[in-house]
């Protein structure tokens, strides 16, 4: 899926752009170690930005309304991910807590780690990556509330520029009943930073 207007990139372009950076850097990408090199990198790259071939909200279109009528907090701690920087490609690891309150209809867990992943697998800026989460949760399930938020360290702070290690950033977006009840907010960010 290509966002813009220009025609997709094929696989020999996006290997060839490599073996410019590996010049550009002043190897000589002919040499034995770094004739797969484009293909390794490339590969990693489709995997790493998976993300824009996939619609996230998907995941959350098979939900469960037979829950005995449970209506409150529902909590996801922890969920790893790995993403990157759209200023500097770097990687930007860290963990991310999902929570809702739900109508009549919930989802399977794993699907919260799922939209996690669909939209961390993209080129990101952590308030956005935090927003997206939190709008397609609320988008598909129209739950009561919606509450996301995300540590992360960014490799860009840590290997390079002002070379800060141990520095992590932490986003929170807060949806419906998370942002307008004070209670509410409070038991998930319970849940969220109860264990630490
Ligand atoms: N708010 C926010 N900033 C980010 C994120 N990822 C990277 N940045 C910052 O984006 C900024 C880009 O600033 P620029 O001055 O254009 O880039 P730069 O010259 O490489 O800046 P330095 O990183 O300070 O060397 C930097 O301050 C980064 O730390 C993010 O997820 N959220
Ligand atoms: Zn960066």
């Amino acid at each position: 899926m290509s966002a813009d207007s220009s025609p997709p990139v094929d696989r020999a372009e996006a290997e060839a752009a490599i073996r410019t950076l590996l010049r550009w850097a002043g190897e000589d990408p002919s040499r034995e170690g770094l004739l797969d090199t484009p293909r390794r990198v490339v590969d990693a790259y489709r995997d790493w930005f998976s993300g824009y071939a996939e619609d996230p909200a998907e995941y959350l279109r098979r939900t469960f309304e037979e829950v005995a009528g449970y209506d409150e907090l529902i909590v996801l701690r922890d969920i790893e991910f790995e993403s990157h920087c759209e200023h500097h490609m770097a990687p930007i690891i860290g963990r991310a807590h999902v929570g809702y309150l739900p109508t009549d209809k919930v989802v399977g867990i794993s699907k919260l780690a799922r939209v996690v992943e669909g939209f961390a697998r993209r080129f990101q800026v952590q308030e956005k990556l935090t927003a997206q989460i939190a709008h397609c949760i609320e988008d598909v399930l129209k739950p009561r509330g919606v509450g996301v938020v995300i540590e992360a360290a960014h490799q860009c702070m840590t290997t390079r520029g002002v070379h800060k290690t141990g520095v992590s950033m932490t986003t929170s977006q807060m949806l419906g009943s998370f942002r307008d009840d004070a209670r509410t907010r409070s038991e998930f960010l319970q849940f969220v930073m109860g264990r630490r």
